[in-house]
């Protein structure tokens, strides 16, 4: 992609909206004129200062362009006027989708973007981390499947902003095929209508690597500056859980996911969802006994009755 091709484009906004169509007209320029125009339509700050780099990293088949403003970090896929593509679009918490294939009276390619539905909104009110706002118009506690889903589908990881991996997406469609999969819905609504629950399921059947992502699609802990909390028996059941989550939510392990156990702690203040072992918990109840770091304990393998567990058991349901 050259640096200085013109780059007309049509921009549809807000939403799927057409009603406040604007047309960066044929003479729009370069796309630092593009993107300064995108910026303004969207709503960005217009004092900052913008300086656009091209990078493409190794393995990657997108051209990243990085707007040299904390608050901008765009992505490009294969944005190479084929007819029909599909790009996406990342831009602080907008989502934009470029869709090509279309021509102009020039007989050029006018990428229509759109701003994804409620991402505009969730903006103006979550302050600096933009594309968390793909969880912004959510309600925690009154989520749906779909909703979760339509994001898990979608093209930006909620949780860190970055596009989803194909691996992620490989393991979605693995994930989706859990026995604990086909009750997601019927969690949410016990989950919304119940401070306590007991989940009884068969090995494999997914509940430590689900429920807690199930969890945080619909109690949404990052928005409180809370944490998930999902304790194990073993040291290495909570790191090894904790890796796999990570892969599966597409993060890396420590950061928005990460691990307690004794003498080791790998988590980081963006950390969501938090694997431990039960002792771990127990320790940090005697400072803290209302728990308040935590919007949501899950006690795995409360069968084991490991001392731990009965005795947190005993303590969530009094700070209930
Ligand atoms: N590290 C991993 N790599 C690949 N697949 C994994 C990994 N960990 C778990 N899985 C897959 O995820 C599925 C669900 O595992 P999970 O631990 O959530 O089940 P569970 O219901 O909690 O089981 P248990 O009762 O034994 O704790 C497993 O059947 C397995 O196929």
């Amino acid at each position: 992609m050259n640096q200085n091709q013109k780059f007309p484009a049509r921009v549809s906004y807000p939403d799927y909206d057409v009603t406040e169509n604007m047309f960066l007209d044929d003479h729009l320029g370069s796309r630092e004129d593009f993107f300064g125009a995108l910026r303004s339509r969207i709503g960005l700050p217009s004092n900052e200062g913008i300086t656009v780099k091209y990078a493409k990293g190794p393995g990657q088949d997108h051209q990243s362009l990085i707007v040299d403003d904390e608050a901008f970090e765009v992505f490009f896929d294969d944005l190479d006027g084929q007819s029909g593509d599909e790009t996406e679009l990342t831009v602080e918490r907008q989502t934009v989708i470029i869709e090509e294939g279309r021509k102009d009276e020039g007989n050029r390619l006018a990428p229509t973007i759109r701003v994804l539905p409620g991402v505009a909104k969730a903006r103006a009110g979550t302050g600096s981390s933009g594309w968390k706002g793909l969880l912004g118009n959510l309600v925690p506690g009154e989520t749906t499947v779909e909703q979760a889903e339509s994001i898990e589908n979608g093209n930006v990881n909620p949780f860190n902003g970055r596009p989803f991996s194909d691996n992620y997406r490989k393991i979605l469609a693995g994930r989706r095929k859990l026995p604990v999969y086909a009750q997601r819905t019927e969690f949410l609504e016990l989950v919304h209508n119940n401070q306590i629950l007991v989940l009884v399921g068969e090995t494999g059947s997914g509940k430590t690597t689900q429920i807690p992502q199930f969890l945080a699609y619909d109690d949404l802990p990052q928005h409180k500056k809370k944490m998930i909390a999902c304790t194990q028996p073993r040291r290495v059941a909570a790191m090894s859980m904790a890796q796999r989550v990570a892969d599966e939510l597409d993060c890396a392990l420590g950061a928005e996911v990460g691990y307690t156990i004794r003498f080791e702690d790998n988590t980081s203040p963006d950390t969501f969802l938090k694997y431990m072992t039960d002792g771990m918990l127990l320790r940090e109840a005697m400072a803290d006994p209302e728990l308040n770091r935590y919007s949501a304990i899950i006690l795995d393998e409360a069968h084991e009755r490991t001392v731990s567990t009965d005795i947190l058991m005993g303590l969530v349901k009094e700070v209930s």
